[in-house]
């Protein structure tokens, strides 16, 4: 017999119940005016049905992986785009991403004998956080543009209109990414034995000439392995996990489920998400959101964070203090490194606590050219992951991993770097539809700097 009085369906869902809807009462930050809130609903809906696009199990073993790095047993590679596009998330371009990820992770283990976790900021970072609403262009002013989930770049008003049908084309375009990445990494493109193809296709360059000669020793060791009876056939696949901005509440939270193992709830968009800059409120919306999933959590840290915002960014999102947790990724600018990271290096090694510390050598030295250009000097880059490295080799703390904005493909959109590229050089390619991306050779050349800074230590 069925009962008369029905239960409302709020009362019995995990989802609700595990008040990952209490972040709807608080003040939110950077979401876009969707105009037609009915379709929003419709889109979340839809959203909520679709299969999860990562595994918790997958979840639990980043988190493990990231707890070794915090204990200085390992080192985090975070990078892509900035603004991932659903024009972009073609087999070649997601191609030279990763394969310049795992170029980059290569010359990291190999430099500086650390396992490397090579993480994506891939399949699903198509929202931005803006600094302003608006863009005006020409006397013109319409939205900003907010990331292809959001909206479009195209500078009309149909096109800066919110349009809720782009999240679920965000979670195909991610699912197809990922698809993508899977293959690669677990389909043998990833064997150690084809270091030298991941280098083919791309220009020759001063980077490119020093990784094939990394590359020719690597090979020999292998062979000389391989000679003694090792099975290089074991480790033919590649741990290479996502990551993104838990920025758009209504794609983040349709996509977070109940582990039917635990009964924990995972935000299933991604391995690993994190919170901005912009939206770390401790009592905003974001940060109560992601303090209630099990995934790893990311939050990046400006020049002006002071220690008392750090703990209560621990005790709000770690409060157990899992190990692999919490990763802090500093963006502080190379003028300001030196002074600001050691005091909050400090605070946080008196009270015990071991997050994952890392750097974004990106969003803290940003400028705009006379002609318009946003970009950033490649010499301001490395002076950031230097300045990184002496904070934490002065504090007695382990300098966990780099996050960065690249590219695999020859964009002009960085200043500097061996190719030297100047101001009126950012034309010739500039593609970036938000911020500049390190391209190939720059990438490269990051990581040979920073396996050197490893080896120091
Ligand atoms: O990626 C980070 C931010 O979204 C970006 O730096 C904001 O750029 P804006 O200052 O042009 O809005
Ligand atoms: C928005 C970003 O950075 P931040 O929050 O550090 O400004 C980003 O990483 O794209
Ligand atoms: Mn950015």
């Amino acid at each position: 017999m069925t009962s008369l009085v029905e239960t409302p369906a709020a009362l019995t869902d995990p989802l609700v119940l595990a008040g990952l809807d209490h972040w709807r009462t608080l003040p939110i930050k950077q979401q876009p005016n969707w105009p037609d809130a009915q379709a929003v609903a419709a889109a979340s809906a839809e959203l909520a049905t679709l299969p999860p696009l990562v595994f918790a199990g997958e979840v639990d073993q980043l988190r493990e992986r990231l707890a070794a790095a915090a204990s200085g047993h390992g080192f985090l590679l975070q990078g892509g785009d900035c603004a991932e596009t659903f024009a972009d998330a073609t087999a070649d371009r997601i191609r030279n991403r990763v394969k310049t990820v795992l170029q980059m992770a290569v010359v990291l283990t190999y430099g500086a004998s650390m396992p490397v976790i090579k993480v994506g900021r891939m399949a699903g970072q198509f929202a931005k956080p803006r600094s302003s609403d608006t863009e005006t262009r020409g006397g013109v002013t319409l939205p900003a543009y907010r990331g292809d989930i959001v909206n479009g770049y195209d500078f009309t008003p149909e096109s800066r209109n919110a349009d809720p049908s782009r999240l679920v084309k965000g979670y195909h375009t991610a699912a197809s990414t990922l698809n993508l990445i899977r293959a690669f990494t677990q389909g043998g493109f990833a064997d150690l034995r084809e270091v030298h193809s991941w280098n083919k296709g791309f220009a020759e360059n001063p980077a490119n000439v020093r990784y094939e000669g990394m590359a020719r020793e690597i090979d020999r060791a292998v062979r000389f392995m391989e000679a003694c009876g090792a099975n290089f056939d074991e480790i033919k696949a590649v741990e290479f996990y996502a990551s993104h901005e838990a920025l758009l509440m209504d794609y983040e939270r349709p996509l977070t489920r109940i582990d039917s193992r635990t009964g924990d709830a995972y935000d299933v968009s991604a391995h690993l998400l994190w919170v901005g800059e912009r939206t770390r409120d401790i009592d905003g919306a974001h940060v109560d959101f992601l303090s209630r999933v099990r995934n790893p959590l990311g939050v990046k840290l400006g020049p002006s964070t002071t220690p008392d915002d750090v703990f209560r960014l621990i005790d709000r999102l770690d409060p157990e203090r899992t190990p692999g947790r919490l990763t802090f990724i500093t963006r502080m600018g190379a003028g300001r490194i030196r002074e600001a990271l050691p005091p909050l290096l400090e605070a946080v090694k008196a009270e015990g606590s071991t997050p994952l510390w890392v750097t974004d050598p990106m969003h803290g030295n940003g400028i705009t050219t006379p002609t318009g250009y946003k970009t950033r000097r490649f010499d301001d880059v490395v002076d950031e992951v230097k300045g990184f490295f002496e904070a934490h080799r002065a504090v007695g703390t382990h300098p966990g991993g780099i996050h960065v904005e690249l590219t695999g493909d020859d964009v002009t959109e960085c200043l500097g770097g061996s190719e030297m590229i100047d101001e009126e050089t950012l034309a010739t390619r500039y593609e970036s539809l938000c911020d500049p991306r390190l391209n190939h050779m720059q990438s490269l050349e990051l990581a040979f700097l920073v396996a050197e800074e490893l080896r120091k230590n």
